[in-house]
């Protein structure tokens, strides 16, 4: 895992679209057993491609099994019966739980000898019940490492016993391997439940995979399962995947969030995942969600804003994050209760989640099986940690509706379940748009970028102004032009404001002191040091806030959103500009001389294109707009037609 490896997302204004989703993870490797342990070919289609099932894929191939890709989320599995071709392996299961566990129950009845292991993380997360529940009917395992937890030695046993206890309140997954390995041993086998069965909706997946294979369970409540003598698995031939719920929650929550509607497709009110609840849930905060067979779609609530809830959510950990993040968006405070099972996941989930979640500002109780959440007034930005989390990375997406976007550590991470999550987000999500006009001094930008988000309603930044009156700032401190670190230091403790037309300096109101040459010439200076760039970044990007921006200076389209919808370079001619300039001045009654003007206009593209940091130059992707022989409405028509072209 790389931490230096992030993602930078802007701020959100809206979400819109139709997701189509990837195969459900719980599902996948499900089949994929099953049809690994059923004698003959099964046909899986829509298989979800991701760390997780290639885990389970790679498993199945070192055990001999046959596995043929036919096509594009298409395989043929070739099962044998549970008599795995080879008797003698080591398996590498990464950190899926849903590989982990059920091949830890078939092959420890399989008569072979396994060393199953994980990644680190994989080898802090509880195995020991289902261990102490294999061994009741007379399996061989050996802890490799710690007592309870992976890696795991698997070696053939005599094995019997018509009855076996397992404990149901650290994973349902225990429960679900051993109910799946069962039909191996041919003998009647009674499973009772110790203790709370938690994420039971897991099971109820469990049972309806076994029964696609010709395996019924037959079950008393939640706590008592019996798999017959004589049950064994049958190939379906051909078994379709559904998508996948908890997926579906960062879309629909997305939807919930930003306005929507967002339409996902792949999962609805036939699933049988217990994570497409979760639709239940968002509808307690207040979002208007509607069911068909295979889709669902979320909108935002009629009032704006979310409700926050209390709820009890072992019925959906692993969706449950997703409301965690949009408590954010919540009229007051969210309670999540029931879900000490985060603990021993891809990280501690409570620990991490509110530990992210304090970073944008909300104030978060934990508690050994609960998270309380209270949204900030406002959001901050936040580079948030992922912990090799999938879910935290994918949960945290939604922060950037927050107004200030955010930044996701190690996105890539999502691999284990969703690959492409971050380009299926992007697809419906609109950022805030922003308008970046570059160009030299003078070149009449300014007046042309103000007057275009006027025209659009958007906010509009002067960035120059920012450089200007850091400039000013630092002559009133007595602070050198040219001392970098006392500049930068500087630049992140002014207090700027733009309100209309006026701008505020520490609470002061500039005047026409910022407009001078002479506070031109401070700015083109301090704007040439990298640390003080660097340090007015993020004062900058700030500006971007729905509905949209409208940015002019000299490195807006390259450097401070290179993400622009738009991006223009404006230009015109050093003389058209000194003669300009000369005209402002003197409409403002300020003395001034052309010749001087012409000369101060070339010194300083000079400068701005020669420096080291951020040279003024086109950006790629920026269009040139030459207005030497353009008035002003001209060139703001022609910006706004642009402007219409790409939106
Ligand atoms: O059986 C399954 O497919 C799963 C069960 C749940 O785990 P627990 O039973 O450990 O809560 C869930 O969190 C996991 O992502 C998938
Ligand atoms: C808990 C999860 O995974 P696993 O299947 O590894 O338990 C998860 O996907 O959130």
């Amino acid at each position: 895992m790389s931490q230096q490896e992030f993602l930078e997302l802007p701020p959100l204004m809206s979400a819109r679209g139709t997701v189509r989703l990837p195969g459900s993870k719980s599902i996948s490797n499900r089949v994929l057993l099953l049809a690994a342990l059923a004698q003959g070919a099964t046909t899986v289609r829509d298989l979800l491609h991701s760390d997780d099932t290639e885990r389970m894929l790679d498993a199945l191939r070192t055990l001999g099994v046959e596995v043929e890709q036919l096509g594009d989320n298409a395989y043929r599995i070739t099962g044998c019966g549970g008599n795995f071709p080879n008797k003698n392996a080591k398996l590498f299961l990464g950190n899926a739980g849903t590989a982990f566990r059920p091949l830890t129950a078939a092959l420890a009845l399989s008569g072979g000898s396994y060393e199953l292991s994980g990644v680190p993380r994989m080898h802090e997360r509880p195995i020991g019940d289902l261990v102490d529940a294999l061994r009741q009917l007379g399996a061989d395992i050996r802890y490799l490492g710690n007592e309870g937890f992976p890696p795991l030695q698997i070696s053939p046993a005599k094995l019997a016993g018509d009855t076996v206890q397992v404990r149901g309140d650290v994973s349902s997954q225990f429960l679900t391997g051993l109910l799946m390995a069962l039909p191996l041993l041919n003998r009647t086998v009674k499973v009772e439940v110790l203790g709370e069965l938690i994420s039971q909706p897991y099971i109820a997946i469990t049972l309806t995979m076994m029964a696609r294979f010709l395996v019924v369970v037959e079950r008393e409540d939640w706590h008592s399962f019996t798999v017959r003598a004589g049950s064994c698995y049958v190939p379906p031939n051909e078994i379709y995947v559904e998508g996948d719920a908890s997926s579906a929650s960062y879309f629909l929550a997305a939807g919930a969030i930003g306005k929507g509607p967002v339409r996902v497709e792949g999962v609805g009110s036939n699933s049988v995942q217990g994570d497409v609840h979760f639709a239940h849930e968002l509808k307690k905060m207040g979002a208007e969600v509607e069911w068909g067979d295979n889709s669902l779609v979320a909108k935002g609530p009629a009032s704006g804003k979310l409700k926050a809830v209390d709820l009890d959510c072992n019925h959906i950990p692993d969706a449950a994050m997703t409301l965690a993040v949009a408590a954010l968006f919540a009229d007051g405070t969210t309670t999540l209760r029931n879900i000490a099972s985060w603990r021993v996941k891809e990280t501690d989930r409570i620990a991490a989640m509110a530990t992210e979640l304090r970073k944008v500002g909300a104030t978060v109780e934990e508690g050994a099986d609960f998270i309380r959440i209270t949204p900030p007034a406002q959001i901050k930005h936040a580079a948030i940690d992922t912990y090799d989390d999938h879910r935290m990375a994918m949960c945290f997406s939604l922060a950037a509706f927050g107004g200030a976007g955010v930044r996701i550590n190690d996105p890539k991470c999502v691999a284990k379940t969703f690959p492409e999550y971050f380009i299926e987000f992007a697809k419906v999500t609109q950022a805030v748009p922003v308008i970046a006009i570059d160009g030299p001094s003078a070149s009449g930008k300014g007046t042309v970028a103000q007057r275009v988000a006027t025209a659009l309603g958007m906010h509009y930044l002067d960035s120059g102004a920012l450089y200007r009156l850091l400039g000013l700032a630092a002559q009133k401190r007595g602070i050198a032009l040219e001392a970098e670190d006392k500049l930068a230091e500087l630049a992140g403790r002014v207090d700027i404001r733009f309100k209309g037309e006026d701008i505020w300096l520490d609470g002061v109101k500039v005047g026409d002191e910022l407009r001078t040459e002479e506070a031109g010439s401070a700015a083109s200076k301090i704007a040439a040091l990298p640390k003080v760039r660097a340090a007015l970044l993020d004062k900058q990007r700030a500006f971007r806030q729905a509905p949209g921006l409208v940015a002019d200076g000299r490195d807006m389209a390259s450097v401070v959103f290179p993400d622009s919808v738009l991006k223009i370079f404006l230009t015109a001619s050093a003389e058209a500009r000194a003669e300009r300039r000369y005209k402002q001045l003197k409409e403002k009654g300020m003395s001034a001389n052309i010749a001087a003007l012409l000369q101060d206009i070339r010194a300083r593209d000079e400068r701005d294109t020669q420096r080291s940091v951020a040279p003024l130059q086109q950006a790629q992707g920026a269009s040139l707009l030459d207005t030497t022989f353009l008035n002003i409405e001209q060139a703001v028509q022609e910006v706004l037609s642009r402007y219409q072209a790409v939106k």
